[in-house]
C-alpha cells in the first residue's frame, strides 16, 4: 500500500461568532484561533472566549493569540485554550511559563534569520510564518515571498499571511507546510467569516493534497 500524502492541517483564525465555529468544525478544520489582542478588529473578551470555547468539540484545537500580553490575561484565558500563539517579542521563557503547548509567530522581516529563530524557539510546537507590516503584529491580509522559507526548518511550519481560496493551492505546492493559517481570506468583514469562502478554502487545501 502506498504511503498516503501528508494532509495539510488547517487553522481558521479570528473567530468571533458561534455560527462560524459550527461551520468550521463541520468543514473539518483542525484549529480555531481567538484573537486576544485588544487593538484587533477581531479581538474578543475573555467572557466571549469562554462562551465560544464551549462550542468547540474534542479533537479541534482552541488557540489563543497574544501580543506581548499581560501574563494575567493569558492566565485568565488558559482554561479555555489548548494552545497559546505568541505574536509579539516574547522571549522563549515567557512563552513556556504557562505549562501549555505554544507556537511562535515569526513575521517575515527582511532581516529575519529563520534558522536562528527556530533554534531560539526550539521549545515551540511549531513556528507560524507570517507577513511583516510595521506596527501590525498579525492579520495583515498580505502574503510574503514564500521562496524565502528554507526547505527544512527545525520546527513544523504553519504558513500564514494573505492566504485565500485562490492562492492556497499554489502555496501548498510551493511550500508543503505542516499547516496553513487564514483569517482575512475567509471573511466577509473583519471578524465575520464567509461560509462560502471557508468551504472553498478547505476544498482547495484538499485538492492540493491530492497526489499529482
Ligand atoms: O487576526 C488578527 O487581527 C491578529 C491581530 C494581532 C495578532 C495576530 C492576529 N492574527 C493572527 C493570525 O494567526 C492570523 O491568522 C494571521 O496573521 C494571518 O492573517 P491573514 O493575513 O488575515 O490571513
Amino acid at each position: 500500500m502506498s504511503t498516503p500524502c501528508p494532509r495539510t492541517r488547517i487553522k481558521f483564525c479570528g473567530l468571533t461568532r458561534q455560527a462560524d465555529i459550527a461551520h468550521a468544525v463541520a468543514l473539518g478544520v483542525d484549529a480555531l484561533g481567538f484573537v486576544m489582542w485588544p487593538q484587533s478588529k477581531r479581538a474578543i473578551s475573555v467572557d466571549t472566549l469562554a462562551m465560544l470555547a464551549a462550542e468547540v468539540p474534542a479533537f479541534v484545537t482552541r488557540v489563543g493569540l497574544f501580543v506581548d500580553a499581560d501574563p494575567a490575561l493569558i492566565e485568565q484565558c488558559a482554561p479555555y485554550l489548548d494552545l497559546l500563539q505568541f505574536h509579539g517579542s516574547e522571549p522563549p521563557a515567557d512563552c513556556a511559563r504557562y505549562n501549555m503547548a505554544w507556537i511562535k509567530a515569526l513575521r517575515m522581516r527582511d532581516d529575519v534569520d529563520l534558522h536562528r529563530e527556530a533554534e531560539r524557539y526550539r521549545a515551540a510546537s511549531a513556528l507560524l510564518l507570517d507577513a511583516y507590516r510595521p506596527g501590525v503584529p498579525g492579520g495583515t491580509g498580505e502574503t510574503f515571498d514564500w521562496s524565502r522559507i528554507p526547505a527544512a526548518l527545525a520546527k513544523p511550519v504553519i504558513l500564514a499571511g494573505g492566504l485565500t481560496p485562490d492562492n492556497i493551492g499554489h502555496a501548498i505546492h510551493q511550500v508543503a507546510p505542516y499547516a496553513v493559517d487564514v483569517s482575512g481570506g475567509i471573511e466577509a468583514f473583519p471578524g465575520g467569516k464567509d461560509t462560502a469562502k471557508m468551504a472553498a478554502f478547505v476544498h482547495q487545501v484538499a485538492a492540493a493534497n491530492q497526489p499529482r
